[in-house]
Parts: C-alpha cells; structure tokens; sequence
C-alpha cells in the first residue's frame, strides 16, 4: 500500500505552489524535458491557470492528459484542447493521446477522482480494463457518465503507475469518504486499486 499524506483544504494557490515545486526540482536535478500526467474535468484548470504564474521554463514541460473524452479539441469537453490553450502559449507541449504511443515514465502523475472511485477514464466497472497491461486505451464507459457522456482514451494502470511521484485534488466530503476508504484498503474502485499499486510517495490534496 502507498505511503499517502493528505493535505487537509488546500487552495488552488497552495496545489500550485507544491506543483511548481516538485516541477522545479526535476528541472534542477537535469536539464532534459519534465514530463507530468494531469487530469481533465473541471478541477485542474484554474489550478494550471496559478501554475502558469510561477517562475519556471515551461518550455521544458510536456503535459501528458490522463485521458479524454474522444471529441474534437474544439469541443467544449475535450480535455486536450483545454490543455493546449492554457500551456501552449506558456511554451509546454501537450500531448494528445492516440493508442499507438509509448508513455513515458512521468516524474509526476497528477490525477483526479469522480465520486463513484473511477480515476482517468477508469471506471468501477471495468474490470477487465484495470487489469489490461497496455498503456493506453479506448474504452466505453458503461454506463456513460451524465456530465460527459462520451467514449474516452486513457492512460491505464501501468502507465500511470509509472511515475515517480502521484498527486491526488479530491475535493468535497463524497469523495472524500471514497479516498479515505482506499487509503484504508477497503475498497477495490479504480482509485483503491493505484494505491494498492503505489509503492512511490502519494499526496491527496483535499
Ligand atoms: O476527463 C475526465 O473526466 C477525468 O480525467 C476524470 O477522471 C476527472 O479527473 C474526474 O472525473 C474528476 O473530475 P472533476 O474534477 O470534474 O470532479
């Protein structure tokens, strides 16, 4: 089981400067690319937006989207095209996720999680799919969740466990009960099962 610190109510400000830390340091331990993994939904983006603020050479950043809904990047719910409008114009790249690609080792793997356990485009259901050993995948999630009823690509357990690092934002007291029954091992969501798998540092930001 994971070694997980919890970071009772963080702000956006506060997610931001532990983000630009841990990204700061890997940039100063080499001067190769820093490569991280970020969720979609809604959390992410104001805390990218207070990122984005901060003193670092984004130019060496590559952002890998956990996953998305397979719409095009001008939709209003693709995670990749919201991506790419904030970080571009910074310098970073944003990768669009296709199954042919091979995925890195991320030095951070920054995850969200919606109420039902499911993490990246993982679902409680799908079963079969949490124990697939590629990288990426397409799936459909069944049944469709109503706040993006759409198929998704995303990265799977593996690759998101290749990471040197994993951060959690997981806010609101719903979620919050489904984290705290994870971190507990009584639980066998998506989110229960990457902590069984974590064997590097895990902080959950609530
Ligand atoms: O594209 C997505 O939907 C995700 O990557 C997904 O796993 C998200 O992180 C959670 O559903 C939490 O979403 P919210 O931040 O909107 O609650």
């Amino acid at each position: 089981m994971a070694d997980v610190t919890i970071i009772e109510n963080a702000g956006d400000g506060a997610i931001a400067d532990w983000l630009a830390a841990r990204i700061g340091e890997v940039m100063a331990a080499g001067d190769g690319p820093v490569t991280i993994t970020v969720p979609g939904g809604s959390t992410p983006f104001p805390i990218i937006k207070e990122l984005l603020e901060k003193d670092l050479d984004f130019s060496r950043l590559v952002v890998w989207p956990n996953d998305d809904r397979i719409v095009p990047e001008d939709h209003e719910a693709s995670n990749t095209g919201k991506l790419r409008a904030l970080l571009e114009p910074a310098g970073a790249e944003v990768v669009t996720l296709t199954i042919m690609e091979a995925v890195p080792r991320f030095d951070l793997a920054w995850l969200g999680m919606g109420a039902d356990g499911h993490i990246a485009s993982l679902f409680p259901n799908t079963d079969p799919q949490l124990r697939d050993q590629r990288q990426i995948m397409r799936l459909t999630p069944d049944p469709l969740p109503p706040e993006a009823p759409y198929d998704r690509i995303s990265l799977t357990l593996p690759s998101l466990l290749n990471s040197a690092q994993i951060a959690f934002v997981i806010r609101g007291t719903e979620k919050r009960a489904v984290l705290d029954k994870a971190v507990a091992g009584q639980s066998d969501l998506p989110v229960a099962r990457l902590l069984s798998g974590a064997d590097q540092p895990v902080t959950c930001f609530t």
